[in-house]
């Protein structure tokens, strides 16, 4: 009976949040309901085929589609965001609707200071932290493909203001929809050390392959010899950022983060694909928000910056052919 499910919305229904519906959906006491824009016709009328590379291939048709979270009437239990964080003044007023006083918000997106806005307009609710090392992609509207990468780490975003124990259980209970739908999550104290290790991942590798239409491999390999030492640097200011932020990162990560995407087949980025596509750039919590700390402690981090500036030309450019 659906009344005695636990009622989860997934707000966004694209690459990730096509994955995420396979996991939640092999939940029996969830109740699932999505918020679909692009794609909604086409997963309304035949479920969302998921092509995984650990998981075979299944169709996925969640309890409720919505248009609009004005469409479902209802507040849920939790809401996880995996709509693209470019506009999150717009996504928390659009969200307002179905969250209540006893809603838990699970944030699975790229970025860093994502949890804010959130804080700010439910300054009642449990945020849970979600950090996404998932590949997934949708080359057709309701088609969703994934790699093999599969690994989602978790914890809260502490609220001062509720009982400690009941957030926990709460996000023990989001834990138990991976576990039951078998895809394999880490839950950290500390989930601003894994944001921000991501982050300087991201904010390596989205804005050069955006900006060059390379992969990792041709960009290190191939492009030329200022490749990697500019790559090194780029981290390097993104960790004294970090490190200003008070989240113990160091140096170190540099080698790990570059190993890592060594050994890995070279890959591009979501940020490339939505230049590709044309639409607007995840920048701001990518790469604005390090920007805005690095003022703010009066830091020059010159690499960062002129990255940064690059990637805002090149968003620029996306937004005026809106
Ligand atoms: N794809 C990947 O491999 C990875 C992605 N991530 C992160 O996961 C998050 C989701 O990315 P991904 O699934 O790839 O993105 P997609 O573009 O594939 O899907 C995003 C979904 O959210 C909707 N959406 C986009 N912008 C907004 C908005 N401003 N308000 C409301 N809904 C919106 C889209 O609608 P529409 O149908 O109209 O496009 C789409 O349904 C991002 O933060 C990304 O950085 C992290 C790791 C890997
Ligand atoms: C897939 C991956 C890890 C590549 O950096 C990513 O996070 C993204 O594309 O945004």
């Amino acid at each position: 009976m659906v009344e005695d499910k636990t009622t989860v919305l997934l707000y966004g229904l694209g690459a990730i949040g096509g994955f995420y519906a396979f996991v939640l959906n092999r939940n029996e006491d969830v109740a699932l309901s999505v918020v679909a824009r692009s794609n909604y016709e086409t997963v309304k009328q035949n479920g969302l085929l998921l092509k995984s590379e650990n998981h075979g291939e299944h169709v996925v048709k969640p309890a409720n589609i919505f248009k609009s979270c004005l469409e479902a009437k209802q507040t849920f239990d939790y809401v996880v965001c995996v709509n693209k964080a470019t506009e999150q003044a717009t996504a928390v007023e659009n969200l307002r609707p179905v969250i209540s006083e006893n809603t838990t918000i699970a944030i699975m997106q790229n970025g860093v200071g994502n949890e804010e806005p959130f804080r700010a307009a439910f300054p009642r609710a449990t945020i849970i932290s979600g950090v996404v090392w998932v590949g997934a992609a949708q080359p057709e509207l309701g088609v969703v493909t994934h790699t093999k990468a599969e690994n989602t780490e978790l914890g809260l975003y502490p609220n001062p203001d509720l009982d400690a124990a009941m957030e926990r259980s709460r996000l023990d209970k989001f834990c138990s929809f991976f576990r039951n739908g078998g895809s394999s999550y880490i839950v950290y104290e500390d989930i601003q050390v894994q944001r921000w290790t991501k982050v300087i991942w991201n904010i390596a590798w989205n804005p050069i392959t955006a900006l060059t239409m390379l992969d990792t491999h041709e960009w290190m390999q191939k492009s030329s010899p200022e490749a990697v030492p500019m790559t090194k640097q780029l981290m390097r200011d993104a960790i004294d950022v970090a490190q200003r932020c008070g989240v113990n990162v160091d140096y170190g990560l540099v080698d790990v983060l570059l190993g890592r995407a060594t050994k890995l087949a070279g890959f591009s980025s979501s940020m490339a694909t939505d230049a590709r596509e044309g639409r607007p750039l995840e920048l701001d919590v990518i790469v604005g928000y390090p920007i805005r700390k690095a003022n703010s402690f009066g830091m020059a981090v010159p690499t960062l910056r002129a990255v940064y500036a690059l990637t805002e030309g090149l968003n620029y450019k996306l937004k005026q052919k809106l």
